[in-house]
């Protein structure tokens, strides 16, 4: 998949920008808060319908106008595909393809896939399962049209039943049976969902400690564990057992929307033991099994996107980041830098053909 040109109207702080790019390198340089981020950004809304940074989508709107746009020329191997997303101010997103809204914006997901690496990525490790459970989301719906829609549903359910259940508590009433419309959902979606977790993980473990192995040099022994609350038990019956603590909770306190996934370093958890470096390259090299499956499962090769980083890795770091992408033909890259003289450096090593736009 390679973005041919990438237009950006309103979008943060950018009025109107128009790219037209190369199809292997493309870097952005400049001085801190002229935007670099923010294009990556853009280019990410085209991937994923949503920003990398987590920001509600009416923040991304430029401050005093009424709407952004970024549209992308894609060319898929057979045609060129216009992508436009537009986010009104007062009115819901709009996605097309083509011209062609999508029924579903989760349809959208895996046309084109993606990959970020960016200083965030540390937050995969300090933060809570949450982001780690959108981490693992954001990768399996790149390569699995049904796996966002079985999401949706599964979160819409279980927010019905927490609002039943305190809907039970403020009339001091429970029926049990009423509550239980929601067991065949719940089932049917989590389930799927969870095997998908599991199958997913299973997978990129051994990528990981490759790639690890590679830039770190180190001897380090990784284990990413996917832990859930259905790893011993159906959630049939899950359900069954935390009825009575969910009631007196007025939520639904079990079930995928609770898994997690558990980084350790010779079996302890990384963010207690690892060092900041050894936690880059763990970083780093989940990214890029990331990258590996996801062009291994769609036969699709996702666009690179790294944000920031060679001003952050020591040089051994990015020389053996500079080998694999070199080895293993990541497709189209697109960097972010502040300095134009470090930038040409890393492309002069990667030795493909490049474009660097200085904003
Ligand atoms: N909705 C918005 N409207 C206007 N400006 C915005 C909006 N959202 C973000 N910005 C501005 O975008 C700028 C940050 O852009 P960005 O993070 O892309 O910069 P950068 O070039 O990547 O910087 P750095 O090198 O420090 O990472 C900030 O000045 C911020 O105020």
């Amino acid at each position: 998949m390679i973005i041919k040109k990438l237009s950006l109207i309103n979008f943060k702080n950018h009025h109107e920008r128009n790219f037209e790019f190369s199809a292997q390198i493309n870097c952005f340089v400049g001085n801190n808060g002229v935007g670099k981020t923010n294009i990556l950004d853009g280019l990410y809304y085209l991937s994923m319908a949503k920003s990398f940074l987590g920001n509600k989508d009416l923040n991304n709107i430029k401050t005093d106008e009424d709407f952004f746009t970024i549209e992308g020329i894609i060319d898929d191997g057979e045609k060129e595909n216009i992508i436009k997303i537009q986010q009104p101010k007062e009115a819901k997103k709009i996605i097309k393809k083509n011209d062609k809204s999508y029924d579903r914006m989760s349809d959208h997901i895996g046309f084109l896939p993606s990959v970020i690496i960016s200083p965030y990525d540390s937050n995969l490790i300090s933060d809570s399962g949450e982001s780690r459970r959108k981490f693992l989301d954001s990768m399996i719906s790149q390569t699995d049209s049904d796996y966002l829609f079985n999401l949706i549903q599964y979160q819409k359910t279980v927010q019905q039943r927490n609002a039943l259940l305190k809907d039970f508590a403020k009339n001091r009433y429970f029926d049990a049976d009423n509550l239980e419309i929601y067991n065949e959902p719940l089932i049917r979606f989590g389930t799927r969902i969870f095997e998908k977790r599991r199958e997913f993980t299973d997978s990129i473990v051994p990528l990981i400690q490759n790639y690890y192995d590679i830039i770190s040099k180190g001897k380090e022994k990784i284990t990413v564990i996917y832990e859930s609350d259905l790893s011993d038990q159906t959630f049939g019956t899950l359900l069954q057992q935390n009825l009575e603590k969910d009631r007196i909770l007025t939520y639904t306190s079990k079930g995928i929307h609770k898994d997690d996934l558990l980084f350790e370093m010779n079996g302890t958890s990384m963010k207690k033991t690892a060092s900041q470096g050894q936690q880059k390259s763990f970083l780093i090299a989940l990214k890029l099994s990331q990258m590996n499956r996801i062009k291994e499962l769609t036969a699709k090769t996702p666009i690179l996107l790294l944000d920031d980083i060679f001003d952050k890795l020591d040089d051994t770091r990015v020389s053996q980041l500079i080998e694999l992408v070199n080895q293993e033909h990541f497709g189209q890259i697109f960097i972010t830098d502040t300095s134009r003289e470090r930038t040409e450096n890393v492309v002069k090593r990667i030795n493909e053909e490049s474009k660097i736009f200085e904003l």
